[in-house]
């Protein structure tokens, strides 16, 4: 039994905990609010036992793990927080403003020997999975480019720049993913463009990363991701991975897919579905019902004794927050954090 305690009840908290009707063999023992009071009416809310200040929710002796559901400008801090009192932490994307405070909260887990991983739910999803052993077994043969976007029209705290807001933190993270997972290395080169607020967030950002690949005659081949994130438009939401032979598309929202369409070359389409878990609950968020795959993930992590996710390990969170850092440089979008 694996139980986790929740700092911050705002919506996704509120979607984590729903989604725990799913989730087997671990549990929602104790929340964490900055006001107690809102932490006892969400613990009343989704019968949770224990509740208190985020500090009474870190020192809570029957937490194992602490889910950070706090903006982005408060993960490094929260997460340190969690950890210097012992407990493993699974913490929202997008892990943090940047790479100095990603390394920070890495490790420190790494130094007192706790579990540690970003909650990129994405790779927790079973298509995921299957669309990247598909890949990996060539059956769209080989892989030359990743076209892949998330965003949708969104205003208030989202695109508040103090908390880290703007689509590229909260959106582009997914796409930047997939290009990590899909190509394995580094990006040899990045260029973005990016539209920004009048508060400075970012409105919309557009990627494109390059990876270079050594042929056998000793030229290189150019793999492509074509990437973008929005939050002043309904962006088509879905990824395609273009092999030599064929695509997989990853429908809408291609963050949390319940379905894949594999189109090989003289073949007809081949369509992929993988139902939800069924659960009756409000969510917040589409499809907030396959967080049960990431908390069912994170138990089984911290089960077996690993101080890392293999899914979403933090070699792979470091890699895209060194990615962001660029493309934030390039397009002018400055977080209070990079001085300090
Ligand atoms: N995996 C997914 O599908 C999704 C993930 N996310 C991620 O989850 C995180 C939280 O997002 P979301 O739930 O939408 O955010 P909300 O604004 O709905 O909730 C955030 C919560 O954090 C706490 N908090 C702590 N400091 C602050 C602060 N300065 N201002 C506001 N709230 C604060 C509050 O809880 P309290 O007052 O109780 O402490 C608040 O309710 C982000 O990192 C986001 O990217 C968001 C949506 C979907
Ligand atoms: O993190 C997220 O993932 C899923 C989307 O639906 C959500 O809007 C986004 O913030």
């Amino acid at each position: 039994m694996v139980r986790f305690g929740v700092l911050g009840t705002g919506r996704i908290a509120h979607d984590f905990v729903s989604s725990f009707k799913n989730v087997n063999g671990s549990e929602i023992v104790s929340v964490g609010s900055r006001n107690k009071a809102d932490a006892q009416k969400f613990a009343e809310e989704h019968n949770i036992p224990n509740y208190g200040t985020y500090d009474e929710l870190v020192s809570d002796k029957h937490v194992d793990v602490v889910y950070i559901a706090t903006p982005h400008s408060t993960h490094c801090a929260n997460t340190l927080l969690a950890l210097n009192a012992n407990k493993h932490v699974l913490c929202e994307k997008t892990f943090a403003m940047n790479t100095k405070q990603a390394k920070e909260m890495v490790e420190t887990a790494k130094n007192k020997n706790l579990f540690i991983m970003e909650a990129n739910w994405m790779l927790c999803f079973p298509l995921i999975q299957k669309t990247l052993q598909m890949v990996k077994e060539g059956v769209i043969g080989d892989v030359q480019m990743l076209h892949a976007s998330l965003g949708f029209n969104s205003e208030g705290r989202e695109l508040d720049l103090k908390m880290g807001g703007g689509s590229l933190l909260a959106c582009g993270i997914y796409p930047i993913t997939f290009a990590t997972v899909l190509f394995g290395a580094a990006p040899s080169e990045i260029q973005a463009s990016g539209s920004l607020a009048h508060n400075g967030a970012d409105e919309q950002v557009s990627i494109t990363l390059t990876y270079n690949e050594c042929r056998h005659d000793g030229s290189i081949k150019k793999k492509i991701a074509i990437l973008s994130s929005s939050f002043c438009s309904w962006i088509p939401s879905d990824a395609v991975i273009i092999g030599s032979k064929g695509t997989i598309r990853i429908n809408d929202l291609f963050v949390c897919p319940n379905k894949i369409t594999i189109s090989v070359m003289g073949r007809p389409d081949n369509v992929i579905e993988e139902p939800f878990p069924v659960n009756d609950s409000k969510f917040n968020f589409p499809n907030s019902q396959g967080l049960s795959y990431e908390a069912d993930h994170v138990a089984k992590c911290i089960q077996g004794g690993l101080k890392e996710s293999y899914l979403v390990p933090t070699e792979l969170t470091l890699r895209n927050m060194n990615i962001i850092d660029r493309v934030r440089e390039i397009i002018g979008l400055k977080f209070d954090e990079d001085s300090c």
